[in-house]
């Protein structure tokens, strides 16, 4: 470790009501930054015709990525639905595939979305007071399936870096849509999943 590498002792700040801190600006996803990642394109496209939609935002602290240091921070996934697919995640592989990852839920109801190469997949519940452990080797996305923001607080390794290409290439295997009769989430196969 270099000395600018060097983190002194800190304290951040984020909201127990919207996740949101005020030590640093949220990265912000809107729907069109996500082309293709949905299963229904024509619900995409009227999406994005009818002005485009804030889907996500988390805070990145800027960590060093060393070996050693702790990346942290919250993802708010907003309410919402593109067809009957629930606004989710990009998601992704870690560049150092086997770091696994902790996210806390402190707000929202939702799942955790997780695959790995080997071709297993999981889904494990989002409601406040979670804690969700993704094992590595496995990609990861957060689908809110509620009608409130889905807050989490997550913590990696700093070097393990973010594998979206993968995830964009292929997409995950399973989708996450509101089903018909009940409206409740129901986890299928991904139509578009290579
Ligand atoms: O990176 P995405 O899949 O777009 O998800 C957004 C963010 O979600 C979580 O908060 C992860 O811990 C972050 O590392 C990630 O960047
Ligand atoms: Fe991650």
């Amino acid at each position: 470790m270099t000395i600018n590498e060097i983190v002194k002792p800190f304290t951040a700040y984020f909201s127990l009501n919207n996740g949101l801190s005020d030590n640093k600006p949220a990265l912000r996803r809107f729907l069109s930054q996500m082309p293709g990642m949905y299963a229904d394109d024509e619900a995409f496209r009227a999406a994005i015709g009818e002005g485009d939609r804030l889907a996500y935002e988390f805070h990145e602290l800027g960590i060093p990525e060393s070996d050693g240091n702790l990346a942290f921070g919250t993802s708010i996934v907003y309410p919402g639905k593109v067809g009957a697919e629930y606004y989710m995640t990009k998601g992704h592989y870690h560049n150092v595939l086997d770091t696994a990852e902790v996210y806390y839920c402190i707000g929202g109801h939702g799942l955790m979305l997780m695959e790995n190469p080997e071709g297993e997949w999981d889904a494990q519940p989002f409601a406040p007071g979670n804690a969700v452990y993704v094992p590595g080797r496995y990609a990861h996305r957060s689908i809110n399936t509620g009608k409130e923001p889905l807050i989490t607080f997550y913590v990696f390794r700093a070097d393990a870096g973010h594998d979206y290409g993968t995830i964009e290439t292929k997409g995950f295997r399973k989708i996450v849509v509101e089903d018909p009769d009940g409206g409740h989430p129901s986890i299928v196969d991904n139509p578009k999943w290579k």
